[in-house]
Order: C-alpha cells, then structure tokens, then sequence
C-alpha cells in the first residue's frame, strides 16, 4: 500500500477541490492511500498587494511545486487557471478532469445585471482581464481593486464597498453557493475567461510513473485538449496576468478545436480578439499568439512591460 501525499493550499475552495480529486481517486481504487497537507503559500499571506506587482497569480502555485520538487508532496490539485504557462523541470500536469462552468459570474446585493448598475458604480476585481473587458463595455464604471479568497470578497460586497464584485462561476459552483448568489452568468462574448478557467489540473512529478498511471483515469480528454490549445496561446503570447488577456477553446464536432484569444489594454479601449481553429491544439494556440501579435497585442504586452520595468 503506497500513502500518496497530497499538498492543498488552505482556502476552502483549495480543500474542496483537492477532496473531490482525492475522492475521485479512492473510487477509481489500487493499492493506495491518500493523505492531505494543507500549505500556506504567499500567495495566501500577503493579501494588501495588487496581485500582479508581486509576481501574479503563479505565487499561489510555486511553493507547492516546490513541496512536490522535496518530496514532501506527491502530487497536488491546482485551478488550470493559476497554473503558470510553463512548468518547472521535472513536474508535469498529470490529470486534467472535466471542466467546470469556464464564465464568470456578476454579483451584487443591489443589482441583477451588469448592465443595470448606475453611471459611477464600483466594481470589485483584481483581474486586469475582468477590468479591462468590463471597461471595455462601461467606461463610466469605476473599477476598485479586491483580494482574497471567495469568501473574503463576498464579505467585502456586503460591508459596501464595492456596488457589484465579478468572480468565477466555477468556485462558486464547486462550494455550492452559485444558486444562493449568481445573478448573471457574463458569457465568454462579454468576458473572456481566463486561460484555464473552470479546469482542475493535477501535479506531480515526471518520474512518478505509478501515480502518472492513476491519475490518467481521472483525465477528461476533451477539457485536456481545450486548456492546451489556450495555454500554448498563453505561452507564446509570452503573457502574464500584468497584460489583460484571455482564451476559451471548444471541441467542435469534426474533431477540430475552435480557439477564441484576446489581449486588451487594460483600459478596455483596445482589444485585440480573434477566433480560429485546427485540428492540432497546440497549433491552434500558437496561431492565435501569432495572428494577435501581427495586429498589434506584442507591442502592447512589451509596452506594460517596460512601463513595470520602469516603475520598479
Ligand atoms: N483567481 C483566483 C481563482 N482561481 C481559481 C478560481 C476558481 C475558478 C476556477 O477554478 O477557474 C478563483 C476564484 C475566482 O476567480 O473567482
């Protein structure tokens, strides 16, 4: 009987996921036991920084990966969306399980629809891409950042500050508060999602053959093959969540990914957005970083860029 270790960041969400996973596991069945170890990761302690001026979101992820580089950790259960583009030596994404809901969701306690709140109102996200795609749409909002777990910004909404907040309808789903709380589904033609959003991905190390065997079982090909046709268009795009961008791949019927990619400004007042597909998803990806880059997205990533470089 082999004991698998399982790192979790500690937010409730992070434990969720990694339950569900190790549930998954157990039904699946083999000579194994699980064990979870919570992780505190920086990401979790410094929570009075705008998200992408410490590192961004890859923060949450990198101690863990660290843990699992150790040894402490056999494998660990991430968002695809907080997952950086590319991996460090030696670990691999083992197991992409079925997709969750990938829109974000608008919530507030005094309005049903984004497009129901007043000229002026404030809107909650630490998400350039939110920002910048909702601008996009109401430049009279006014955009007000906010950190911290789910629970953290719901509680944020209600002390006031904020008129409506933006979240991913995918945690809320998973922690059953959608029915409670989500007025508004923003479909991907108002608000890209993230690269990633509503996907589970699960690490471990290259060299763990046994485990790599297990959690294929878990794996929905179909969500694999989506997230890796938006990834490839992350990673060559060379973005970070610095720059507002997003992608959202479907699997169309003849077996062909049809791949929608967008790099805005984070004003909102420049968006460069492109559908295409292919049959190969990584290809699929990289067309897209390339089509958007000719039509002007490079410039404006290399621009944030050197506007950081300058400020630090
Ligand atoms: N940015 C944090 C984050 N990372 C993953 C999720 C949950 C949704 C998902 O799994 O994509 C959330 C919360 C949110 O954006 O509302």
């Amino acid at each position: 009987m082999r004991k698998i270790v399982i790192g979790s960041r500690r937010s409730n969400l992070a434990l969720k996921q990694t339950n569900w996973v190790r549930e998954q596991l157990e039904k699946i069945g083999g000579p194994f036991e699980f064990e979870i170890k919570e992780i505190m990761t920086k990401g979790d302690r410094i929570l009075d920084v705008t998200l992408s001026k410490v590192g961004g979101k890859g923060l949450f992820v990198k101690e863990i990966e660290q843990a699992l580089l150790d040894g402490e950790i056999d494998m660990a259960v991430h968002s695809m969306k907080d997952v950086p583009a590319v991996l460090p030596g030696g670990l691999t994404i083992g197991s992409i399980p079925e997709r969750e809901d990938f829109r974000d969701v608008f919530i507030s306690n005094r309005h049903i629809r984004l497009k129901d709140l007043p000229s002026g109102a404030i809107i909650g996200t630490s998400s350039l891409r939110r920002s910048a795609q909702i601008l996009a749409i109401r430049p009279d909002l006014e955009i007000k950042w906010i950190r911290g777990n789910i629970e953290t910004r719901l509680s944020k909404l209600k002390t006031g500050d904020y008129d409506a907040i933006i979240l991913a309808a995918a945690g809320l789903k998973r922690m059953d508060w959608d029915e409670e709380l989500i007025t508004e589904y923003l479909e991907p033609e108002t608000c890209l999602p993230a690269i990633g959003q509503g996907a589970l991905g699960i690490e471990c190390r290259e060299s763990d053959v046994e485990l790599l065997d297990l959690l294929r079982e878990l794996t929905c090909e179909t969500t694999a093959q989506t997230v890796e046709a938006e990834r490839a268009f992350l990673h060559k795009m060379e973005g970070s969540c610095q720059v507002p961008i997003a992608g959202l791949a479907k699997l169309l019927d003849e077996n062909q990914v049809q791949l929608t990619a967008l790099v805005a400004s984070p004003d909102g007042k420049k968006i460069y957005k492109e559908t295409l597909k292919g049959k190969e998803p990584k290809l699929v990806g990289e067309q897209a970083a390339s089509l958007l880059s000719e039509q002007g997205a490079k410039e404006l990533i290399d621009q944030v860029r050197e506007d950081l470089a300058n400020e630090s």
